[in-house]
């Protein structure tokens, strides 16, 4: 059984979160139960990837109220007026739910996913509204469009698995070797993953013969992540410094008679934040230079993207804000306290560089469409029309 970020129970209400920031060394989940809770969460990178920020936000709004709920029936009298006043007014419920969103929004700012959820449970809540549901039931319709969020992204995610890997089969001829970036597995979803789902796919199908990873400084799910859940599955499997993608293409592509290993690149395969209409990709910072790379050594590079992280509102990604995150995820590399002998589940900082170093910092980058051979969803896979530089993913989605 795969790991699981996000443990959710709907009765008794209880949602929990697995702690990224301490893996792969403690496996620590964290009890959520208010939307500020969800807030910090999401914006320490305790819980992280695109699809999994989603679900979050959500179930950490759903959850607040559904404890709420569970103490106006048990025991109202431990409520404060405010409460009370939610629980028994829906409009006075809708402002806290919109109120709630908002924060949630701050969050985070570059994955879609995030502001697709918050939109959706907003006309969700308008909808019991407008069908004059009392506060409970409108609690209800929440927690079951969450649910549903969590389910749908498990089973995208098992389809993009399946489309990717046939994908890269019927444009290749021999058996597989991948590079891919980040975490975009079972930690970064509800379950199995995108890219790492393609991965899991092409292995259950024993078409896999390799698939080497990139660290991902500075927050290195690359290292900690992604070698945690490609251990845990026993895919074969190489970590490299994020320095090291392209001799890795060019000492496989061009010279692997010689090569220890011996193995051509078949394709990189890297997860999405946010895809905008014309396929520009904003994803894990350094996922532009591995296709610039994929590009020069004529290696397919391959976008995995659930539909819940194309933004069509988005014309191209000049318009895609890039969170820019503190210096100090740069300037220290992290460890755990324990290993001082001092206390657990405490990450202790080591500063790699001088005090008073200039920093920057981008969470992420954005990779022309045009270095991007195909983008997998849960619908299919996209490719770019003949002569195109550009994918066309609103004809895609909506025909
Ligand atoms: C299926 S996860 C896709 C992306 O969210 C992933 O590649 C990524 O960039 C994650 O960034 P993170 O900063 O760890 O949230």
């Amino acid at each position: 059984m795969s790991l699981k970020a996000i443990v959710y129970v709907r009765n008794p209400p209880s949602l929990e979160i697995l702690n990224q920031l301490l893996l792969p060394h403690e496996t620590v989940y964290e009890s959520i139960t208010t939307v500020q809770q969800g807030y910090e969460q999401i914006n320490q990178m305790k819980v992280r990837g695109a699809p999994a920020i989603g679900i979050v936000a959500a179930l950490s709004l759903v959850i607040d109220l559904q404890l709420k709920l569970q103490t106006f029936i048990n025991n109202p009298n431990a409520l404060d007026s405010e409460t009370l006043n939610i629980l028994n007014s829906p409009l006075l419920l809708a402002t806290f739910v919109r109120n709630s969103l908002d924060r949630l929004n701050q969050s985070r700012p570059t994955a879609v996913n995030l502001f697709r959820t918050s939109d959706i449970l907003w006309d969700v809540t308008n909808s019991g509204i407008k069908k004059n549901f009392d506060s409970k039931q409108i609690i209800e319709s929440l927690a079951d469009t969450a649910e549903q969020m969590m389910l749908n992204d498990l089973k995208d995610n098992n389809n993009i698995g399946k489309y990717g890997a046939d994908f890269i089969l019927k444009n290749s001829d021999k058996k597989i070797c991948v590079v891919t970036h980040c975490n975009t597995g079972s930690l970064a979803t509800s379950g199995y993953g995108t890219a790492l789902g393609i991965i899991r796919h092409l292995h259950a199908q024993e078409n896999l013969l390799h698939a080497y990873y990139t660290e991902t400084r500075p927050y290195n799910q690359g290292s900690r992540l992604t070698s945690y859940e490609l251990l845990h599955d026993k895919i074969p499997s190489t970590l490299i410094c994020d320095s090291m993608v392209s001799a890795l293409l060019s000492s496989h592509a061009f010279n692997s008679s010689s090569n220890k290993v011996g193995h051509k690149i078949t394709a990189i395969i890297v997860g999405a934040d946010r895809v905008a209409k014309n396929g520009d990709t904003a994803n894990k910072i350094g996922t532009y230079q591995l296709a610039i790379t994929a590009r020069y050594h004529n290696v397919m590079f391959i976008v995995a993207s659930p539909s819940t992280s194309i933004d069509l509102n988005i014309q191209n990604g000049r318009d895609i804000v890039i969170e820019e995150r503190n210096e100090d995820e740069v300037v220290f590399i992290g460890g755990l306290l324990k290993q001082d002998g001092i206390e657990k589940n405490q990450i202790k900082k080591v500063r790699v560089s001088p005090e008073g170093v200039k920093v920057w910092n981008p969470s992420f980058d954005v990779t022309p469409a045009e270095l991007i051979t195909a983008i997998v969803t849960e619908k299919g896979v996209v490719e770019k029309e003949e002569g195109m530089k550009e994918f066309d993913l609103e004809k895609f989605l909506l025909g």
